[in-house]
């Protein structure tokens, strides 16, 4: 799979994980418009090789991540200030489907958090499956220091994250947790002591993604997301639903039929 060269992101893939890493360093990785137009280019990209039915899976996990000190952090300020209101309720608009775009995304996707997520750097990670991060990361929403509010989802999934008492805290405040704190918070998965051990741990945990059913990992992500935040009884008739779809697919039987010869299965991907 070839991607173009973006102005803002850097893109590899090995051994079918796809890392996108935000790269405008000089500005630590602040959302220009720029990057919102690349990051919209990439995903639609990975999503148009994905969303076909011919099993062919050429990227099986995402990872996205930051050059040098910064993951993202956060919108870029010196173009918000010349932003009119309607135009900052388009780019948040505009933000927002790339936020879905991560979640629709048939594959998982680990925000490997290299250094400040901060703003709309934290909501991006939010949007991910996934947050890893390294020891030198620092997490928060300090719109309210610049007399705003977040404009990309931190509203929503921060209180998803940590719960609504500690959220509220953060968006109050606007302060900043440590890789330790939001670990201990629930926002951080999975802490590494350096940058090369966080894309290292990234890597492994989508290798291990990767030996499993294609069509399964992608069902169980879209249930998770169909069903968060949902009432039980409600969540319940979702995952019934993907389990029969489950059961209508070629890596079922495969799946089923490799388990019983004790063999390892080979997944068609559908
Ligand atoms: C017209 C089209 C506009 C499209 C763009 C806007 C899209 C809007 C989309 C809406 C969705 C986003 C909504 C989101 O919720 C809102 C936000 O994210 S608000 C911003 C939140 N982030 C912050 O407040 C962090 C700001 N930065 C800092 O506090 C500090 O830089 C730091 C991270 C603590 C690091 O401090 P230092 O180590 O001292 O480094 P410097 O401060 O010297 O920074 C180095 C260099 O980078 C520049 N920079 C840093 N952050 C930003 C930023 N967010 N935007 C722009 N530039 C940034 C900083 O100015 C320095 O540049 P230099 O002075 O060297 O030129």
């Amino acid at each position: 799979m070839q991607f173009p060269a973006y102005a803002t992101l850097l893109t590899d893939i090995r051994d079918t994980v796809l890392t996108i890493t935000v790269n405008r360093p000089d500005a630590l990785n602040a959302l220009s418009s720029r990057v919102i137009e690349d990051l919209e280019h990439c995903l639609d990209a990975v999503s148009d090789v994905l969303t076909n039915d011919d099993g062919a899976w050429p990227v099986r996990g995402v990872i996205i991540t930051g050059a040098g000190k910064a993951f993202v952090a956060g919108a870029d300020i010196r173009e918000m200030t010349a932003m009119s209101p309607d135009d900052a309720h388009a780019y948040s608009s505009r933000m927002h489907q790339v936020t879905l775009a991560i979640e629709q995304l048939p594959v998982p996707v680990i925000a490997a958090v290299n250094g400040f997520a901060l703003g709309g750097g934290c909501e991006l990670a939010m949007a991910c499956d996934v947050i890893y991060a390294a020891s030198t990361a620092s997490f928060g929403q300090p719109e309210v220091s610049l007399g705003l509010v977040p404009g990309f989802g931190g509203s929503v999934r921060l209180p998803q994250y940590v719960g609504p008492g500690l959220a509220r805290e953060l968006l109050f405040t606007g302060r900043r947790l440590d890789a330790g704190e939001a670990q201990r918070a629930g926002l951080v998965t999975a802490l590494f002591d350096t940058v090369d051990d966080l894309l290292d741990g990234a890597h492994s945990t989508l290798a291990l993604v990767a030996r499993q059913s294609p069509a399964a990992v992608a069902l169980v992500k879209r249930t998770l997301i169909a069903t968060l935040g949902l009432p039980t009884d409600e969540g319940l008739a979702i995952e019934a639903e993907s389990f029969r779809t489950a059961f209508a697919t070629e890596d079922k039987a495969e799946g089923t039929r490799a388990f019983l010869a004790k063999e390892h299965p080979s997944f068609p991907g559908r």
